[in-house]
């Protein structure tokens, strides 16, 4: 077990929705799993006023996201953690002078040993991280002299490339790369990083991994809710900045990336790196029409109930050209997938929330059973990311009785069905592994940058050229019908249902 040392983390933007919703509980998490250190304070800042036991009720004691774990505890077991949360206000302003902030830190680090190693967590809107990591460095709050120092950084990194690269730069200015922990909660979903084991630590799967058994591969990430209260952000974002950009093309490179050599950060990071830098960039208009499809939710009726369209959004333009739903087909330059069809989608407002890897295995060579080219076309190994973590393969069985008929059967795991085992919600785990130094995890400069360069003619292309459409699609289906022409004359879209374990397959019993 690796070790977790005496420290301090400090939240700026403390009084945000994200450090209500899911900081805290996880670290709550770790409390009750005994996996905070032995010293160990949280720092809130922001430019709200709020004295300490304020900031505690408010993120600790009153907050309804912590209330049901509180509910049948014990008070000063709960008192023993909400008493670690300190606030210190920022002056109304992030370009303050940080002098005060320091004080405050030698003061914590003093009274409650925290060996002078600290996190600072910035959870603000992005366009004050570069100034956030000024300020520190302007007063010596980034030295490592006396105790290591990190920081993790919350998406978006960046705008598109030149954004990302200026943030990169901006932040690489006061902090070396090994302390900057770039977060994608993605990568902290326990079924993600079942990825690389699913490939790695078993042979009968990577053999086949290549373009001369695989033909091709889908990766769906749909969402059953809107925008919710996020219109305003969302409407400068979309779904290709929102979730393409980093979560989905960070499950693409551990679709695509080589065994790495070993384990350790680097090792696994530079072969991601690797593989996003072999995604083809498509420039040409001609591919990108046709590999590329966008679209909008617009108003409908689920079930009597009426959904608002994306245009009607709070926050969002009325004449809003942001994207809900995104499908992109690509291919990948390298010797293990040459000519492989890659399809990758994702949306708001689709039928059910569900991500799912789907690897589409090839047709036997040679059909010699009378129907197996129809209901056995193919082998598909299912990665269900969430929910209803688990890995299903579909394979052709025998139908009992006479002749060979052949049924798709299902051959599954499921992530539930280790009920001694506890499953770490994605925010726990990365902010345990900061605090272990371990960036397995956490996005490097170079793999952020690869994925801008992948998107950015993508996002030029749609926002700049005057003849791409925007399909409308209702509120609980499966997108824009004109999605189907990406896939078409290779296959379909499968329409994943909620629960993998539905997923119909072949029972001789049932
Ligand atoms: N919420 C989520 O689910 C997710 C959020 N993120 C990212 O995390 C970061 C924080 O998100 P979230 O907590 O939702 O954001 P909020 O808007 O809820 O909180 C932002 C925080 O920054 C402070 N702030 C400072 N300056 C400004 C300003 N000029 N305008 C508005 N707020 C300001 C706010 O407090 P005060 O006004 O007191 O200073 C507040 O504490 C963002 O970069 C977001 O993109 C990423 C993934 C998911
Ligand atoms: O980062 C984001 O992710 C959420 C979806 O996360 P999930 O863990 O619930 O799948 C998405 O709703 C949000 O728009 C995006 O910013």
């Amino acid at each position: 077990m690796k070790k977790t040392e005496n420290q301090l983390l400090v939240i700026f933007g403390a009084s945000g929705d994200l450090t209500a919703r899911k900081l805290v509980p996880s670290l709550f998490n770790l409390y009750v799993a005994r996996q905070l250190p032995k010293n160990f304070i949280v720092l809130g800042t922001s430019r709200s006023d709020m004295t300490d036991n304020e900031f505690r009720n408010r993120v600790v004691l009153d907050s309804k996201y912590l209330k049901p774990k509180l509910e049948d505890l014990q008070k000063d077991y709960i008192e023993g953690f909400s008493n670690s949360f300190f606030y210190e206000d920022l002056g109304g302003s992030y370009n303050t002078h940080y002098g005060r902030l320091q004080k405050r830190i030698e003061d914590l680090d003093t009274k409650y040993g925290l060996d002078g190693n600290v996190i600072y967590y910035f959870s603000t809107p992005p366009t004050l991280y570069q100034p956030i990591a000024k300020r520190l460095g302007d007063v010596g709050l980034n030295n490592q002299q006396n105790g290591w120092k990190r920081v993790i950084v919350e998406k978006p990194f960046g705008y598109d490339l030149e954004t990302a690269k200026e943030l990169n730069s901006g932040l690489q200015e006061h902090f070396a790369e090994t302390q900057i922990y770039r977060i994608d909660h993605y990568l902290g979903k326990e079924t993600v990083q079942n990825l690389l084991v699913t490939r790695f630590a078993n042979t009968i799967f990577e053999p086949l991994w290549n373009r001369n058994y695989i033909h091709h591969v889908e990766v769906t990430n749909a969402e059953s809710v809107g925008v919710e209260k996020r219109g305003g952000y969302y409407d400068t974002s979309g779904a290709l900045r929102d979730m393409f950009q980093n979560h989905l093309l960070q499950i693409v490179s551990l679709i695509v990336m080589e065994p790495p050599i070993g384990d350790a950060p680097e090792d696994i990071r530079n072969e991601k790196v690797k593989a996003l830098k072999s995604l083809r960039v498509m420039t040409d208009p001609e591919v990108l029409k046709s590999h590329t499809i966008r679209g909008q939710y617009v108003g409908s009726e689920i079930k009597g109930e009426k959904i608002k369209g994306y245009r009607e959004e709070d926050g969002v333009a009325k004449d809003s050209t942001t994207e809900t739903y995104a499908a992109i087909k690509f291919f990948v330059d390298n010797w293990r997938w040459k000519d492989v069809p890659f399809y990758v989608r994702t949306a708001k407002r689709m039928p059910t929330k569900v991500t799912e890897v789907v690897i589409h295995f090839k047709s036997p060579h040679h059909h010699i059973f009378e129907n197996s080219g129809v209901n056995n076309k193919d082998n598909k190994l299912i990665i269900r990311i969430q929910p209803d973590e688990g890995i299903l393969m579909k394979f052709g069985v025998k139908v009992p009785g006479q002749g060979f008929k052949v049924e798709r059967a299902n051959l599954d795991f499921y992530y539930s069905s280790l009920a001694e085992t506890r499953v770490m919600e994605a925010y726990e785990r990365l902010l345990l592994d900061c605090m272990q130094g371990d960036a397995t995890l956490y996005a490097r400069s170079d793999e952020v940058e690869a994925a801008w360069q992948f998107v950015d003619p993508i996002l030029t292309y749609w926002n700049k050229t005057e003849d791409v459409r925007m399909y409308g699609y209702a509120a609980g289906v499966w997108g824009p019908e004109n999605a189907d022409e990406l896939i078409e004359g290779i296959g379909y879209w499968r329409n994943p249902s909620e629960n993998l374990a539905d997923d119909p397959g072949y029972c001789v019993i049932c």
